[in-house]
C-alpha cells in the first residue's frame, strides 16, 4: 500500500511516495514545486507516478493553496488526508494550549523525531529545530511531551523586513562571521546567529528543565544553511516531516484495522 506524503510549507511543496506507510519505508521518487507552480503537478512530476493508496499531508499554506493541491490530488482515488494537530497522536503528547492551532508542519516534524528516537531506543529530551520560511525551535520531554516551542522569522524574511524598515540597509547576500565589518556580512551573521542562538537557548532550557541532555534534530530546507554556524550538536535530517507523515499514517491503517476487526466481532 503506497503512501504519497506532502509537506506544504509556505514556500514550497514538498511531496514524495513511499511504499508503504511505515517507518523506514522506501522511498520510490520525491520533489519539491514552488507554490506558483503547484498546478502544473499533474502534468509534470506526477505524470508518470504510479497512483498511490493513501494520501497524507501537512498544510500551513492558505486555505486556497491547499485547494489547488487538492485539485491536483483529484486524478487519483484516494482522498487526501490532512494532519489536524491533536491532543495526542502516534505517542507524542500535545502541550499547546489550543491544540488544533499547532502548526501542522511543526506537530509532524515533532512525531517524527519522537519516533526517531523511540526506534533507537534513546529516552532523551529533544530539541526540533525547523529551518524553512520561518523558523521553529519545539522542546520535547523524555516521557514524549511537547513541552512548547518558539517561532522565528526565517532569515529571507529578517533580511526583508530590515530592508523595507530602514532607509540605509540593503541586503546584497554577505558571509557568516563572527565580527562582520560590512554591511552584507552584518546582516547575514545577525540573522543566522539570531536562529543558532535560540536554538542554544532552547537547549539550555530543555537540559534544565529534564536534568538530561537534548537531543538536537534539525530540518527543513534552509537547515544546511545553519549547520556551519550552530553552536550546540545536532543532527541534519531532512526527512523529518515524512518521517512523521509516514508515522502518522502507520498509526492510523492500524487503528482502522483494529475498528474493522471489533466491528465484525461484534
Ligand atoms: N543563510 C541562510 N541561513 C538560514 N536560512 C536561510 C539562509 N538563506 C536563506 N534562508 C531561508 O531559507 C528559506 C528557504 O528555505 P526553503 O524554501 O528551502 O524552506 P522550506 O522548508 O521549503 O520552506 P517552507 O517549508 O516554509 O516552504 C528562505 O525563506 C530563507 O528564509
Ligand atoms: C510557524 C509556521 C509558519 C512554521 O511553518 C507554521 O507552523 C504555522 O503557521 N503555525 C501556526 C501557528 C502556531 O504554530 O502556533
Ligand atoms: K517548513
Amino acid at each position: 500500500m503506497s503512501l504519497l506524503a506532502l509537506d506544504v510549507g509556505n514556500t514550497r511543496l514538498k511531496w514524495a511516495l513511499y511504499e508503504r506507510p511505515a517507518m523506514g519505508a522506501r522511498m520510490i521518487a520525491h520533489g519539491v514545486q514552488f507554490l506558483e507552480n503547484i498546478d502544473k503537478l499533474t502534468e509534470g512530476d506526477w505524470i508518470n507516478l504510479r497512483p498511490p493508496r493513501m494520501v497524507l499531508g501537512s498544510v500551513v499554506a492558505s486555505d486556497a493553496i491547499k485547494r489547488r493541491v487538492e485539485a491536483q490530488l483529484e486524478i487519483w482515488d484516494a482522498a487526501p488526508e490532512w494532519v489536524v494537530p491533536s491532543a495526542t497522536e502516534a505517542g507524542l503528547v500535545n502541550g499547546y494550549d489550543h491544540p488544533a492551532r499547532l502548526g501542522a508542519d511543526r506537530w509532524v516534524a515533532m512525531i517524527g523525531a519522537r519516533q526517531r528516537l523511540l526506534a533507537r531506543q534513546q529516552l532523551r529530551p529533544c530539541v526540533v529545530v525547523m529551518v524553512g520560511t520561518a523558523v521553529t525551535v519545539e522542546a520535547i520531554d523524555t516521557e514524549g511531551r511537547f513541552l512548547g516551542g518558539c517561532i522565528l522569522p526565517g532569515h529571507g524574511i529578517m533580511l526583508r523586513a530590515l530592508e523595507s524598515g530602514t532607509a540605509g540597509l540593503h541586503v546584497p547576500t554577505g558571509v557568516v562571521k563572527p565580527f562582520p565589518t560590512n554591511t552584507s556580512d552584518a546582516l547575514t551573521s545577525g540573522g543566522t546567529f539570531a536562529i543558532a542562538g535560540a536554538v542554544q537557548r532552547m537547549v539550555d532550557q530543555l537540559r534544565q528543565h529534564s536534568g538530561l541532555e537534548p537531543v538536537c534534530l534539525m530540518t527543513g530546507g534552509a537547515a544546511w544553511k545553519m549547520a556551519p554556524s550552530m553552536t550546540v550538536p545536532f543532527e541534519l535530517v531532512d526527512t523529518l516531516i515524512f518521517d512523521g507523515l509516514l508515522a502518522i499514517a502507520h498509526h492510523r491503517l492500524a487503528e482502522r484495522a483494529s475498528q474493522r476487526l471489533a466491528n465484525s466481532t461484534q
